[in-house]
């Protein structure tokens, strides 16, 4: 059991008449890396708020390493956290280099660090560029860096691969499967991060300010039961295949490039593979578990099907599109 870096139990906040969070308790232990989703509004960036210790809960309790965040000992505690906030903005008249120089004295790190992380983040050629001339995706890069100053244990970044190209974006999941094993924990908050599911320990999803869902992906996706997708060419008409495969709950769809689509109840994914194989007539076939997009999208409806958004239903859906049976 890893020590918990983040403690929140039961957090509400309120601002004026709105309920930006409603009840929310999550953990965070070290080394631990959580996707932190949800819509517009949800409340990331309150969360985010609150463990930086910038605005306090209206109730509930939250420890940052064992600490109020927002108490005596928050300037210390600071000084063990790297945020990156979203829309990152920076003075436009200074260098990438002068930016950081910056950011370190504020953090009391040394100077030394600078060179190391523009290196990192692979911004050496433009350091004494100033910021103005800078490109979104390079100003995303010094905003990481920045993030990086003072070797933090907790790392808070909000929609961090917004305006990064593909290599930069690699680079990035590299970079924060690197400080997982350094036992830094980790909160990446977005809407939904392509690819992100890799490289994150637990996803919790937010819904109108409340908990909708939290667990590692294999908990999620057994909580939200949705089919996996058998992709397939097959000699079989798709009726056929329909036909041997009803017995197990699966419908047959029409996907690209004339491939067939079967939404396979998971409980029976063994089963179905067994049976699609006997014949001899399967071609070519890919298997995807429900991603990270489906599971988000799944729990995230739920909220939004909902008119009491009080009561969250966790139901099947084991459709697919185009379906044939
Ligand atoms: N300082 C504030 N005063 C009043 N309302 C606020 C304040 N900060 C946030 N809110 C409201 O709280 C709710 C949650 O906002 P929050 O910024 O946490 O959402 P978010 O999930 O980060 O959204 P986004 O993905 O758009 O960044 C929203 O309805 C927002 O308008």
């Amino acid at each position: 059991m890893t020590q918990s870096v983040i403690e929140m139990a039961s957090v509400s906040k309120r601002f004026g008449k709105l309920n930006a969070l409603n009840d929310v308790s999550l953990t965070l232990g070290e080394g631990e890396v959580l996707g932190l989703m949800g819509h517009n509004g949800a409340g990331k960036s309150t969360s985010m708020k609150l463990i930086l210790g910038l605005i306090r809960p209206t109730a509930g309790e939250l420890r940052v390493f064992g600490h109020d965040p927002s108490g005596a000992e928050s300037n210390e505690l600071r000084l063990r956290l790297g945020y990156l906030p979203e829309n990152v903005q920076f003075y436009e008249q200074l260098s990438g280099c002068e930016v950081l120089r910056y950011f370190a004295k504020l953090k009391r790190a040394g100077l030394d660090v600078v060179d190391s992380l523009l290196e990192r983040v692979g911004l050496t050629h433009a350091m004494h560029r100033r910021v103005k001339t800078y490109s979104k995706g390079m100003r995303q890069r010094l905003g990481l860096a920045q993030a990086l100053i003072g070797e933090p244990r907790l790392m808070l970044l909000d929609e961090p691969t917004v305006g990064l190209d593909p290599m930069a974006t690699r680079d990035f999941y590299s970079m924060v499967d690197e400080l997982r094993g350094r036992g830094v924990s980790v909160i990446l908050c977005s809407h939904v991060l392509p690819g992100v599911e890799r490289h994150i320990d637990r996803a919790a999803i937010l819904g109108q300010g409340r908990m909708l869902a939290s667990g590692s992906i294999d908990e999620l996706r057994e909580a939200a039961n949705l089919p996996l997708m058998i992709r397939l060419r097959s000699a079989l008409p798709p009726e056929t295949l329909a036909q041997q495969l009803r017995s197990f709950g699966v419908s047959v769809g029409h996907g690209n490039m004339g491939r067939l689509e079967l939404a396979v109840p998971t409980r029976a994914k063994v089963e179905v593979l067994r049976t699609l194989m006997a014949d001899g007539q399967v071609e070519d076939i890919d298997i995807e578990p429900p991603t990270l997009e489906s599971l988000y999208a799944h729990f995230d409806g739920t909220i939004r099907d909902s008119s009491d958004t009080s009561e969250v239903r966790m139901s099947a859906n084991a459709g697919t599109e185009g379906a044939v049976v």
